[in-house]
């Protein structure tokens, strides 16, 4: 077993670089299997266990996909036929793995597809995935754990409300719609930076898609595309995971390689705290030189405050002073990390839908399990303010959206190590 091993009392100061976006790259990738001519050669992929795993669903499908993760690129050739099948071995380990279902029912007319299943942030069902195929011609049918979609011929242009912003039912669709004949509109769809990655990709296969970012997309099916060159937008999630790190250590560290358009609603809610927060020369700089205090924060769909960023910021909300108040309204279910955090002696009550924390809170190092990935970013950044040493257990859920987490940490001056626990002696895995 690994665990991450932190000692709380550093305060973190210099610069570090992003990765490209974890939740863009998924998508992108899945949506190279729409080529039929030419490679797809992506760039600016971050090395995550998820891009592996994506790729093993790209290569079971009978694309061929190079890896060269020094240079965080891949290339993609999916011009022969591919499977249509996407087994529960992938699907079982990432929810992602669901968005090669669009690109396959658009190119095979027939795609069957483990389903997902819920996790533990939430049920997470893809019923408005479905209920774009659906509009578009499919039919779509369950069994023995699989659900199937199938058409005779193309896949019919549609016009398609979805009943949430559903960040992978818009990219499924819209990649579906990409091979669709005639136009396909999708109605309240997510705005979210990464769907506007995946609509760029789209067209610069030859795609035409137009209007993402906004509420309604536009796609004008083509009857095929071409592999491309595309990079990959930065991560917005693992930039604020450092922001995060920087202000609950009250330190002083630049972010470089962000985008302060994609984190607007972050931004807002930790300048309302009291951390000072400039766009400079070489990146975004975050800067704490008093206590914070509390505020109240609803997580929304983009442009409001991410789902993704509400673990971290309830581990800075705990060294806050005053009451706050974080309200998930994405997923049902991700308030597993309260428990641990509690473990640390964070002050927090879970009503409902909200958390209420009381602050600051004494925090103490603890044995804590990661249970989810933002989870594990929330309680090792708890770790950095706590008082004594705090262990992190259950690293895979890390690993799956962030690279070298620890190391990125201790080089802005945490103490900070990722230690193999396979006999009673912690060995130490890699140092800066
Ligand atoms: C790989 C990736 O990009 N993951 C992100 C993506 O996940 P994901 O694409 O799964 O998230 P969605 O936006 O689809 O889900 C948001 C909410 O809608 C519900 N829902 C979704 C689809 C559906 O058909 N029916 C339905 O009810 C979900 O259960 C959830 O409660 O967006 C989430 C919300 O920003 C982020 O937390 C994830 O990091
Ligand atoms: C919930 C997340 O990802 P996924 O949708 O891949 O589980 C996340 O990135 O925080």
């Amino acid at each position: 077993m690994e665990k991450i091993v932190v000692k709380g009392g550093h305060k973190l100061i210099g610069k570090v670089r992003v990765e490209g976006a974890k939740n863009a790259v998924l998508p992108v990738l899945a949506g190279a299997l729409l080529a039929t001519k030419g490679k797809n050669i992506i760039r600016d992929v971050a090395n995550l266990a998820d891009v592996y795993t994506i790729n093993e669903v790209l290569k079971s499908l009978g694309a061929t996909v190079e890896y060269f993760p020094e240079k965080n690129e891949v290339i993609i050739d999916s011009s022969s036929t591919l499977s249509s099948e996407a087994e529960f071995e992938y699907v079982s380990k990432m929810r992602a793995s669901i968005l090669v279902m669009g690109p396959i029912l658009a190119r095979n007319g027939f795609a069957r597809v483990s389903l997902p299943g819920g996790c533990a942030i939430g049920s997470r069902p893809i019923d408005q995935h479905l209920k774009g195929f659906k509009a578009m011609g499919a039919e779509i049918s369950f069994g023995h754990g699989y659900v199937e979609a199938k058409i005779d011929g193309r896949l019919k242009g549609a016009k398609i409300y979805l009943d949430f912003p559903s960040v992978g039912a818009t990219e499924n669709i819209m990649s579906a719609a990409a091979l669709a004949e005639g136009t396909t509109f999708i109605e309240n769809a997510a705005r979210e930076p990464e769907i506007v990655d995946l609509a760029n990709f789209i067209n610069e296969m030859g795609g035409r898609v137009i209007g993402a970012g906004t509420d309604t997309i536009r796609i004008e099916g083509v009857y095929e595309l071409e592999g491309t060159l595309h990079h990959i937008i930065p991560d917005r999630i693992e930039a604020g995971t450092f922001m995060v790190a920087a202000a609950i250590t009250k330190g002083d560290v630049t972010i470089v390689n962000a985008i302060p358009e994609h984190m607007t609603a972050l931004i807002a809610k930790m300048k309302e705290m009291g951390v000072h927060i400039n766009e400079e020369e070489d990146g975004l700089r975050i800067r704490v030189d008093k206590t914070l205090k509390s505020v109240d924060i609803k997580t929304m769909p983009h442009p409001g405050f991410p789902t993704d960023m509400q673990s971290q910021v309830m581990a800075l909300m705990l060294t806050a002073t005053g009451n706050g108040m974080i309200t998930e309204t994405v997923f049902e279910n991700r308030f597993m990390h309260v428990e641990e955090l509690r473990r640390m002696n964070g002050n927090i009550k879970i009503d409902g839908r909200s958390v209420i924390m009381q602050g600051p809170s004494n925090l103490q190092g603890a044995e804590v399990a990661a249970t989810d990935l933002r989870a594990a970013a929330a309680l090792i950044l708890a770790g950095l303010a706590s008082e004594g040493v705090t262990r992190v257990t259950e690293l895979y859920h890390l690993d799956r959206g962030y690279v070298n987490f620890h190391l990125k940490l201790a080089a802005l001056g945490a103490d900070i190590e990722r230690v193999s626990t396979e006999s009673s002696d912690e060995v130490v895995m890699q140092t800066v």
